[in-house]
This record gives C-alpha cells, structure tokens and sequence, in this order.
C-alpha cells in the first residue's frame, strides 16, 4: 500500500482543509470512510458493515452538507391546530410555519460553484450533441421498468419546480454541431434569482411546489390548486367515469400538478386519487360523524404516507438493488429490528430502534428542511425516458408468469401534454398499466439522452404548451451552471468523495473517454455534473452512480 493512514498522504490533497475544520470524533470517522473508499469497498462489505459504512457517511454529510439558503423568517404556531397537511405547505414543521411552504428556498448541500468557468463552456449543445443524445436506446434490463420512471417524475412534482423569471435566454447552438441539433437555437425563461437577506448565501432560487412529501402533485400546492382537485363531497377528489383524470374544457388534465405531463405520469396521478378516496370510504365507515374536511385531511394523511413508503422501500430498493441498501431503507422506516417490532413498540427509542417514520419532533440537524440544488441535479434522469411505449395485448397472457403479446408502439412525443391524455383515454388504465409494467426504461447512461426531447413542447406551470420549444439536453447542462451547482469532481469533492484525477479514474471505457478528452481535453475539474454522473462506472445492482447515490443517503432521510 503506497499509503500509510498517519502520514499527511493519507488523505487525499484535495480534502485536507475538510478535514482540518472537522471536531476530533468527525476526523476520526472521516478517516475510517476514507480509507474504505480508498479500496472502493463499502458495496462489497458483509451487510452489517456496509451499513456502518453508510451511517458514518450519513452523519458526515448531516454535519458538513446542509446549507441554510434564506432568512430565518417564520413564527411559531399552535402545531395541534395544523394536525394535516396545508394546501400550501404551512404550518408543517412544528416550530416554523413557513418551512417547506411554496415558494420558500432551495437549501444546498455544499457551497456554490467555486470554479470560473463560464454558462457557455463548453457549449451545452456540443456536450448534448457528442455526449448526451441517444444513439440507440440503452435499457435498464429486468431491473426498471416503465411503471418505475414514471414513478420518480410523479415525486419530482411534488417535490420540486424552479420558480423562472420573465427574462428569456437564447442559446445557439455553434456551427461545429449546429447540423445535428433538432434546434438551431433555443429560448427559454432565467430561473428567478432572489435576494435572501442573509450574508452567508446571498442569492437563492425558490421552489413553486412544496417541498414536503405531502402528495402535493395530486392535492396541488397552494389554495387555489386544492379547490380544482376536491369534490367537496365526503373528502373525495375528482377522477373521471374511466378512473383517469377528469379535463377542462382545453383537454388539460385536472390534477395537483400537471406541467409537464406525459401518459405515464397522469396515470400515477389518477390511480393514486382512487386511493384517496378509496380511504375516504374506509373512513367513512369507520367515522360516520367525519365530515368532507375530516375526511379529506385524514385520507391526505394516509395517501401521502402510502407514496413516500411505496418510494422508500419499493422504488428505492430497486433502483439500489443490493442487499445492503434493501437492509438499511427497511431500517429507514421500520427501524434496526423491523416491521413486526415496530409494530408492537410504536415509535420508541429513537430511529434506530423504531425507524425515521412517526418521530416526536424533527430531526433537522440544525438546519431547516428543504430540498436542495444538489439534489434536484442528480435527479435528472430524462434518460429513463424510452423513445416508445410499447402496448401489450393484455388478453394475450394465458399466464401470470407469460409476457403478453405485443400490440402497438406509439412513440414517446404521442404521449405527451393533452395528445397524450388522448391517447391514454383511448388506451384506457389497465392495459398501459400492465404494458408499463413488461417495458424496460432506459439506462442513466451517456448517449441515452432522448432525441424527442430535444425539440420538446415545454409546458407553463398551467399545463398550457409553450411556443419557444426547447433542447432540453442543453438546457440542463445550463440549468446547473446557471444555479451555480459544483461541476462533478468539486461535487464529490464537497461530498467528501476521492476526486478523480484522469478521465480513467471515472470511466473504463475507451470510446467514453475519447469522447470526453474531445470536449474537455484532459481537464478533469471543467467536467459538468450530468455528463459525470452519467459516465460514471456503477456499483453492482445500482442504476444510478455512487456520487449521486450520496446525496439520495443525505436527503431521503431527512
Ligand atoms: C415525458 C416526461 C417528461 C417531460 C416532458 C419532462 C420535461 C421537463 C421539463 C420541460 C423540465 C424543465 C426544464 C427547465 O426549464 O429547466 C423538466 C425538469 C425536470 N425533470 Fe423532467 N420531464 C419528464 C420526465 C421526467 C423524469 C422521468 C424525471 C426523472 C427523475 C424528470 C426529472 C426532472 C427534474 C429533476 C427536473 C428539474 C426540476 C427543477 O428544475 O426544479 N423528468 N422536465
């Protein structure tokens, strides 16, 4: 071994003036993460000790990357008055009533970008067009399927939307790659830059939905998107005759959050407002003195919790699929000694024995909740998006266990907006659900990025379709740079993670790495987050890479 664990070398240059601010415990444990990181190994560790590995890494990363973004404006309230979920997002966290409201701030999980390069370099539609777009769809196997990519763009409309400005952007793609962009240049709106009246970050961005996991995209974020869902009749939301969503008179689906909606998507929305008022019904018998109101709030209750268990170990276990993170998300809601235990004792002797579910008072670690820069960033995963659904005949199966036999594949673009919901009325619930269900989505992988989405009819908050399409490959790549997000080796860097230090340190990949020296040339720090996340070589079973993993480690928990 080239290194011994006391001399200076031991800790990688880059992360030594971490280290040097960190309390005698903190350096302790940073050195024994560090030095299983070292050999890549906590994936590899017996189950116990890879989750030691983890609630170390968890702990560091509570104490060095949550950053307060905003004033500390916000009162204290009567929680017992607000034992539901506000249409807004207020009153929700017991000492603070505007945490996690609409509109409140994005937080981030490390300082902003402290490199110099510019909003153009290199240029996003370079970097979308030799790197990102799809050359040939690359699946996710057995391991993900369509029901599954639908699911996570069901929770990022709860969770998370960047407010824009009125000022739009114009970028043009250069002449070297202008031939194969679908657009030669694009506009789009600035995301609004707001001034947080404090001095340690003195520029935020705000976030339209409601950070909390409150179902917010089928109950809406504010007032006026609550009216729209509810029938005001025994707690109940509105669903059409066919059990899909109900439309307005323009065809645009009628439900907590609709920009941006795809076939997929809106059916989540319409199966899980069954469930609410499948609740309110069981409610109702069990609580015939409930009113609409009572009935609303408590089925609200009950449905978010059905949506973040379903993410944390159904979707989540997937996506990671290793014994070790199927271990500890159970321990993340059931506690160490599991569902039964937990079960008899109720929520006592803290998350570990009991689980982070059903705690007395918050565990923020002395930060405030909200949903970061950082994360919504690693959760770009366009690139599960296939270029076709593909329709199965569900009468075909004489089975359970035999595939149903093909039917029609309609492309993406098909599906989406008020064509989509069209088609889906025709298509009807159960057979693209079920057709979901047997397609694989694509691979977070470069050239996966979908070529539709490179001309793609965007969306206004309203669900209208905008007039400037845009590339959406570029346009992320811009995204984070203009929110100032940490280019992906200053990432891990910040994520107390080994630095990469040739393109060979990311990626076994020849053609890969060919294609990223063409671009960036041998500079590894101007290398852009999506691209590296994307490059990046990946654990065993997981469908996501291991820097991206670290943020979902920080934030599902809290
Ligand atoms: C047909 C399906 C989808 C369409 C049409 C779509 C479209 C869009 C559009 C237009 C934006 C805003 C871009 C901007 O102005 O910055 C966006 C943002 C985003 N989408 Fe999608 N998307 C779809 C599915 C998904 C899926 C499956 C994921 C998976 C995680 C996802 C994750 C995100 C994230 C994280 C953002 C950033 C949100 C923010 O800036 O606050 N989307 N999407």
């Amino acid at each position: 071994m080239a290194f011994s664990l006391f001399s200076s070398s031991f800790v990688h240059p880059h992360l030594r003036h971490i280290v040097a601010n960190m309390s005698l415990l903190d350096t302790i444990i940073f050195y024994i993460i560090h030095l299983v990181d070292k050999f890549g190994a906590w994936h590899r560790l017996p189950v116990l000790l890879g989750l030691a590995y983890l609630g170390m890494r968890r702990h560091l990363h509570q104490r060095y990357n949550l950053l307060h973004v905003g004033g500390s404006k916000g009162e204290r309230y009567d929680p017992v008055e607000f034992s539901y979920r506000t249409a807004d997002g207020k009153c929700n966290h017991p000492l603070n009533d505007l945490v996690g409201s609409q509109g409140s701030f994005f937080g981030r999980n490390m300082p902003p970008a402290t490199s110099c390069y510019g909003l153009l370099e290199p240029h996003p539609s370079i970097i979308a067009t030799k790197l990102l777009e799809r050359r040939k769809f690359i699946d996710c196997g057995k391991q993900f399927n369509m029901i599954a990519c639908s699911w996570i763009q069901f929770m990022i409309h709860d969770w998370i939307d960047h407010m824009e400005d009125t000022q739009q952007v114009e970028i043009r793609a250069p002449d070297e790659v202008a031939e194969g962009c679908p657009l030669k240049s694009f506009k789009f709106y600035k995301n609004k830059k707001v001034h947080t009246g404090s001095a340690k970050q003195e520029i935020g961005f705000l976030n339209s939905r409601t950070p909390w996991w409150d179902g917010s995209v089928i109950y809406g974020n504010n007032n006026d998107g609550m009216i729209k869902v509810r029938t005001f009749k025994e707690g109940k939301l509105k669903i059409s005759g066919d059990g899909l969503l109900e439309h307005d008179e323009k065809g645009i689906p009628i439900s907590g959050d609709i920009r941006n909606c795809w076939a997929g998507f809106t059916l989540l929305q319409a199966l899980f407002v069954k469930e609410h008022n499948i609740v309110c019904d069981m409610l109702k018998e069990h609580y015939p003195d409930f009113d609409d109101e009572k009935l609303y709030r408590h089925a609200r209750l009950v449905t978010s919790a059905v949506i973040a268990k379903i993410h944390t170990i159904d979707w989540t276990v997937e996506l990671l699929k290793t014994d070790t993170l199927l271990a500890g998300m159970r321990i993340n809601w059931y506690g160490f000694f599991g569902k039964k235990i937990k079960d008899l004792i109720g929520h006592k002797f803290g998350p570990v024995c009991s689980g982070l579910v059903g705690l007395q008072r918050p565990r923020d670690h002395g930060i405030l909740y909200s949903l970061t820069e950082e994360f919504v960033s690693v959760y770009r995963m366009h690139s599960l998006l296939p270029d076709k659904v593909i329709l199965v005949d569900i009468r075909s199966a004489t089975s359970e266990n035999k595939c149903p036999l093909l039917q029609e594949e309609v492309p993406m673009w098909e599906m989406i907006g008020k064509q989509g919901e069209r088609r889906l009325a025709k298509i009807g619930m159960e057979q693209m659900l079920v057709s979901m269900g047997h397609q694989s989505c694509g691979a977070v992988t470069l050239w996966n990025y979908p070529s539709w989405m490179r001309n793609l009819v965007a969306h206004d908050v309203d669900g209208e379709d905008r007039p400037d399409l845009v590339d959406m490959a570029a346009l992320e790549l811009y995204r984070d740079r203009e929110r100032n997000v940490a280019r992906y080796n200053e990432f891990r860097r910040n994520l107390l993670m080994i630095p990469i230090s040739t393109w060979e340190d990311l990626t076994d990949d020849v053609e890969v790495i060919e294609a990223l020296r063409e671009i960036y040339g041998d500079d590894v720090e101007e290398l852009d987050l999506q691209v590296g996340l994307h490059a990046e070589k990946k654990i065993k079973g997981f469908a996501i890479g291991e820097t991206a993993f670290f943020i979902f480690l920080l934030i599902a928990s809290r």
